[in-house]
């Protein structure tokens, strides 16, 4: 379950968020192991989070919400993988609907960021999703299967076992509209059949799908109980510590499988 905090909360909120995160979840006694815990946080903000997980050894793993395709040089304002692996990130997002859409970023560059996150140990969380139009045209699943091919460009088996993909809808994104568990079930269950076909059986079942888009407390159990559905990409409830430890536990909260 991954919190993406997106452009939300300067460095002293997201060490009070994280500790108050880190309290509701030790409170209810969750199990880390089971269902890992993960927030994604501004560039400003990873080393305080850093500090805190390490200081207070708390089981939540972290990463980033971008990642540049180079290991260093001339690429004023961005960050290196080799640098977000320095700050113990177990995760950087890739291909985000919104940096697709707000700074033109095509598959090629996900792809390349991708490969820069696992030459340093930092496991890519690739996003891929369809706007309004094309699902109303019938295209999704279409859609994000060659955003898939085209994202995972290069990799080979064995990086995809290990991979994250997220599917997120780009009209369920911050709307309150959410997918239905089947409309995610229909797209989380191509990527899997897809990432088979192209790599074999040991990736497809390696692979963790995440589905994201208004996931909130009350709707995160009926998604998770699909098939491919291995867990959440949360965005605006991720930066309340009590609705996202409900969404860690919807297990306990809602009875889901
Ligand atoms: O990365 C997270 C997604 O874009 C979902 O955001 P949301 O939960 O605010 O709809």
């Amino acid at each position: 379950m991954a919190g993406n905090w997106k452009m939300n909360l300067d460095h002293l909120q997201a060490a009070s968020t994280l500790q108050k995160l880190a309290w509701t979840l030790q409170d209810a006694k969750h199990d880390a192991a089971s269902v890992e815990v993960v927030v994604l946080p501004p560039f400003t903000d990873l080393r305080t989070v850093q500090t805190l997980v390490d200081g207070d050894r708390l089981e939540l793993s972290y990463g980033a919400q971008d990642v540049s395709p180079h290991d260093s040089g001339a690429h004023t304002g961005d960050v290196s993988a080799p640098m977000l692996a320095r700050l113990g990130c177990r995760y950087v997002v890739v291909g985000h609907s919104e940096r697709r859409d707000d700074h033109g970023e095509g598959d090629e560059l996900v792809a390349a960021k991708a490969a820069a996150a696992l030459r340093h140990g930092v496991t890519p969380i690739v996003c891929v999703g369809e706007a309004l139009d094309v699902r109303q045209a019938g295209r999704q699943v279409e859609h994000v299967l060659a955003q898939l091919d085209g994202s995972l460009a290069g990799l080979d088996a064995s990086a995809v076992a290990g991979l994250v993909v997220a599917y997120e809808p780009v009209w369920a994104i911050g709307t309150g509209e959410v997918a239905t568990p089947a409309d995610a079930q229909e797209v989380c269950g191509a990527i899997r059949a897809r990432l088979r076909e192209t790599h074999g059986d040991a990736a497809a079942d390696g692979v963790r799908v995440l589905y994201g888009g208004s996931v909130k407390p009350s709707n995160v159990a009926a998604v998770m109980a699909e098939d491919d559905v291995d867990g959440a990409l949360v965005g605006g409830a991720s930066l309340d510590p009590a609705d996202f430890a409900a969404i860690v536990r919807y297990q306990h909260h809602h009875g889901g499988r």
